[in-house]
């Protein structure tokens, strides 16, 4: 039993300590293109170092020829002393310059990387995180490593050599020396270790409580609207003070454990400076060292104390930037998309624009990670200049459809293609690469903050002013932009304010309509307008002379007799309405 318990232990520790490994190779890929830096930081330490234990001897020196026990040059010896002070300065400022360039270049890189690898991860696998964890992740954990990278190998091999030279020049003085001055390592260490294991979990925690309070304040600030319309303001304070509660406590409880640490440290720092003190008197009284040797001692005794607690203050840190190597690894070890076909896709597109691209989907069969089944062999056509519409009862899969249509979800089967060509023959399965063939209107507001032209050309940065207006008048959004002072230059507010839902879906769909892609897809887009306007907007899109295929879902049949097929998704099918089943559906409303 013990024996299993023992080999469990081992498999334990060496799978923590390959992980750990592989973390911190990770780490290094971002700061390898910075050894030039890290090699110029490491000799700026070493050098340091070299500076101020030579500033000890030349103190060593002034002291004994202040009291007589060596003759020497006053002056020269003093100005020795204060060039070395002056050199050291110098050098620990380069060595703060060179870390800072270190850290900012290094903390620039790894988040414009992982930025980009979230954008092409997998987008229902990064639907598992919370986006404040993401953004946590992303900020948070990438400047911990930042901050942190210069305390692997360079400060490591940086307080080695000082330890080491420090203890070389205490051994050749006075052996006897070395065995004060160390004599507090082993408590230090014995100490460390708690205060180790503490700070690990502190910083899983600590990590965690970050992205919940992040997630809290973000869905808060965006749903205030809602906090007050339902009257949750004091629900929402106090939920906010319950968090902040939570996350005061751990940290006060994490400081109250390294105060009692720190205090325990001090007191064998004490015990270690007043021995070195004490056995330094006997060593002058017995007349067995000098006054300078002995102030040299004692400052070799503190370079040697600093050294150790910098060694042992480098395992924390070390811990903690392997855990944010790995909260940051979590994601960007997720499935990414598959780009591959990008070229492939925009040579199609060149070649088949003038005459449309059209979408046709064969036995499709789809379920989400959690497990709901939302389509069975389902079937769906859809060609250029024709409107289709999507509809059938909430939550059987409309808005599924448009995200499979996008690639933003994977089939598990089913041939899905856009097409173009003679008969629609020439093909390219759905895939990531071609949602640049795409215009997506999304359910709720997706206006950002600026003016309504800087709104439309996100989409097109060329747009003229003509061809803006152009597609406001398509998507009925001209008729009332024209009346407001400032046209098309009119400021708007985050997420549409100061426009109501209707005039915002308008714009929505103008944004859409001014990219031109060959294909639309508009998810319950329309919801905000009256009937009317729903129709003319749909109807403006019909006769544009651009070649566009378009997909609309819709709670209203009452536009459903101007669309060129209707397709009804039920019991997880897809199913073309006749005629007579569309009457029959606008009858019923
Ligand atoms: N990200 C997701 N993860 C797991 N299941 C989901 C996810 N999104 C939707 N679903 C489930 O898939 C089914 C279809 O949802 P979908 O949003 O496509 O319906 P819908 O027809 O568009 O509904 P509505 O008309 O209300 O907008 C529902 O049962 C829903 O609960």
């Amino acid at each position: 039993m013990k024996e299993k318990i023992s080999l469990i232990w081992k498999h334990f520790r060496q799978g923590s300590l390959q992980k750990m490994w592989l973390q911190t190779l990770w780490i290094y890929q971002y700061g390898k293109h910075y050894w030039k830096s890290m090699l110029l930081y490491t000799l700026l330490g070493l050098t340091g170092t070299v500076v101020s234990l030579i500033s000890s001897l030349i103190s060593k020196d002034l002291v004994d020829i202040i009291t007589g026990h060596q003759t020497g040059k006053l002056v020269s010896t003093f100005i020795a002393m204060i060039s070395f002070s002056i050199i050291s300065i110098l050098i620990s400022q380069a060595s703060s310059y060179a870390s800072t360039f270190i850290n900012l270049k290094v903390d620039t890189e790894i988040k414009n990387d992982i930025f980009s690898k979230m954008l092409v991860t997998d987008w229902e696998a990064l639907t598992k995180y919370h986006t404040g964890d993401l953004v946590t992740r992303w900020s948070a954990d990438a400047s911990n490593i930042s901050s942190g990278i210069l305390n692997w190998i360079p400060n490591l091999i940086i307080y080695v050599f000082r330890f080491l030279s420090a203890l070389a020049i205490v051994l050749y003085y006075d052996p006897t020396f070395a065995l004060f001055a160390l004599i507090g390592i082993p408590f230090s260490a014995l100490l460390s270790r708690p205060l180790l294991k503490r700070m690990k979990q502190n910083n899983q925690r600590s990590a965690a409580m970050n992205a919940k309070l992040y997630g809290f304040n973000q869905e808060s600030f965006s749903n205030i609207q809602t906090i007050k319309a339902f009257d949750l303001i004091h629900f929402y304070t106090n939920k906010l003070k319950t968090l902040q509660q939570d996350y005061i406590s751990m940290r006060l409880d994490f400081q109250k454990m390294s105060m009692l640490t720190s205090i325990l440290m001090s007191v064998i720092g004490f015990i270690v400076s007043y021995s070195c003190y004490g056995w330094g008197i006997y060593r002058v009284w017995s007349q067995a060292i000098s006054y300078g040797t002995m102030t040299m001692f004692l400052s070799l005794s503190s370079t040697l104390t600093a050294s150790v607690n910098s060694l042992v203050g480098l395992i924390p840190s070390a811990i903690s930037l392997t855990i944010s190597a790995g909260r940051l690894m979590d994601i960007v070890e997720m499935p990414q998309e598959d780009h591959s076909q990008d070229t492939l896709v925009t040579e199609f597109e060149a070649q088949h624009k003038s005459e449309g691209i059209g979408l046709e989907l064969k036995e499709l069969n789809y379920a989400y990670h959690t497990g709901t089944k939302v389509f069975l062999n389902a079937n769906l056509n859809a060609y250029p200049h024709e409107i289709i519409a999507l509809v059938g009862p909430s939550g059987e899969g409309k808005t599924t459809m448009l995200r499979l249509l996008l690639s933003l979800l994977k089939p598990q089967n089913g041939d899905l293609s856009v097409c173009s060509g003679a008969n629609f023959s020439k093909k390219i399965s759905l895939s990531p690469s071609t949602r640049k063939l795409f215009s997506y209107v999304p359910q709720g507001n997706t206006m950002f903050s600026g003016t309504i032209a800087e709104n439309m050309r996100i989409v097109k940065p060329e747009a003229t002013d003509a061809e803006i207006i152009e597609a406001l008048k398509l998507a009925c959004a001209w008729e009332f932009v024209a009346k407001l002072p400032d046209g098309i230059q009119s400021e708007i507010k985050e997420r549409g304010g100061g426009l109501s839902e209707g005039q915002a879906q308008r714009l929505s769909i103008a944004r859409a309509l001014l990219r031109k892609s060959p294909i639309l897809l508009l998810d319950e887009a329309t919801s905000a307008l009256d009937v009317a306007t729903e129709r003319n907007v749909l109807k403006n899109i019909m006769q544009d002379t651009y070649p566009r295929t378009c997909i609309v879902t819709t709670h209203r049949p009452t536009v459903l007799n101007i669309c060129t097929r209707v397709y009804a998704i039920r019991k997880k099918k897809c199913e073309c309405l006749t005629e007579s089943e569309i009457q029959k559906l606008i009858a019923e409303f």
